[in-house]
């Protein structure tokens, strides 16, 4: 048995600090999911120098967490907000793969961009995916989706920005290195007909880095406009959870054509998924609509349907708050066997299949994508 959410936080909440709280009341915990024996998060300091005194704070929860029945992994990251200090951004070098590995600096600091957000050279659309919190889905959306539009004859790309997870290598069944014949223009990598590119990719396996809002901003930047992206009829961006420096310095730096937020039916009254709703009007982002992920499970025995996390709770809140609701997409375990075998369920057919055809449809005939 493994140990639950609610396990995992009752013991960071144990965690205290150094001047007071403990990680939990403190909310300095971000993007929480356990995942078949693996934690991962994000202790979220507000400044860099808070973020060096966290260390052993760190240490401390993962020690703790890894005592809990049924954990094998814990993988926690630090970041940190404030000014970024003057030392020279990181040299990321990839390897892997027959090209040359690219030598590209991420996370520098942005360069200035008059005039607000831009429209990104041969890219028509920008649509952002984001969730409340973790492990709804939102990335096996993302990928799914991606691949349901290709399918459909749009050329989509689709850009991993989620730097706390990021999972769609993996999902998209991605294990070469992105190459850069100059080192500045990174080459992006085809799967099931996407055009991909993650900040995943960029990162040494198992690296765990203090990101600060400035540098994020300059690697998020890099991954907009120093990827050879061609001409795409939609990008999409895979956000981290909740709302944060990637999704402001997005909206700030990109012209979206619109938000999707996904959710489980239990999770959309919750107030992360409000929070997050509500900074997207805020960054004047238009909401294209909710989608409820996981919304029910049919046996695969006995082909018997439940609502393991309710039902229709997304269709309903996104009638209460007037936005377009997208579709339902049923919590299956051929849906995470296939993201994790990294050829997304919607490169197939099948009925799983087909409710992505359907959201991608959607779109398509909307002129979202
Ligand atoms: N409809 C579904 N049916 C079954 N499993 C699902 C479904 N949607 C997502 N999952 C599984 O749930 C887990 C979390 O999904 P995913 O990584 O897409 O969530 P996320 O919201 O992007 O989380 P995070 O932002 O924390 O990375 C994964 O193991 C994924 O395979």
């Amino acid at each position: 048995m493994t140990a639950t959410r609610e396990q995992v936080t009752e013991v960071l909440a144990r965690i205290a600090l150094p001047d007071g709280g403990d990680l939990i009341s403190r909310d300095l915990i971000r993007a929480l999911s356990v995942d078949g024996g693996v934690v991962r998060f994000v202790i979220e300091a507000a400044t860099p120098d808070q973020a060096r005194a966290l260390a052993p704070v760190q240490a401390a929860a993962e020690a703790a967490l890894k005592t809990l029945p049924g954990i094998t992994s814990v993988q926690a990251v630090m970041t940190a907000h404030g000014p970024a200090p003057k030392a020279p951004p990181q040299v990321i070098r990839s390897s892997g793969g027959a090209e040359p590995p690219p030598s590209l600096k991420i996370g520098g600091h942005p360069t200035p961009q008059p005039g607000g957000p831009q429209k990104l050279s041969g890219i028509d659309r920008i649509i952002a995916i984001g969730s409340g919190k973790g492990g709804v889905g939102k990335s096996t959306v993302s990928s799914n989706l991606a691949v349901a539009l290709a399918r459909q004859g749009r050329r989509v790309g689709l850009l991993d920005a989620d730097i706390y997870g990021p999972s769609q290598a993996r999902m998209m069944g991605v294990t070469k290195r992105p190459s850069s014949i100059d080192g500045k223009i990174i080459e992006p990598l085809q799967a099931h007909g996407v055009t991909m590119m993650s900040m995943g990719l960029l990162l040494k396996e198992g690296e765990a880095v203090v990101w600060r809002g400035p540098m994020l901003m300059g690697a998020l930047q890099q991954l907009l406009t120093q990827v050879a992206w061609g001409q795409l009829d939609v990008l999409l961006v895979d956000l981290p959870p909740g709302t944060g420096d990637v999704q402001l310095s997005l909206a700030q730096r990109a012209h979206l054509t619109g938000a999707i937020l996904v959710s489980t039916p239990q999770d959309v009254a919750l107030l992360d998924a409000m929070k997050a709703l509500d900074m997207f009007v805020k960054l004047k982002t238009p909401v294209l609509g909710l989608i409820e992920n996981m919304s029910s499970y049919i046996c695969p025995n006995c082909g018997h349907e439940a609502h393991i996390f309710g039902h229709g709770g997304v269709a309903a809140e996104a009638e209460r708050l007037g936005l377009p609701f997208l579709g339902e997409l049923p919590l299956a375990l051929e849906v995470r066997q296939s993201g994790d075998s990294g050829t997304p369920i919607a490169a197939g057919e099948g009925p799983h299949a087909e409710a992505y055809a359907r959201l991608a449809h959607r779109l398509i005939a909307g002129g979202m994508a």
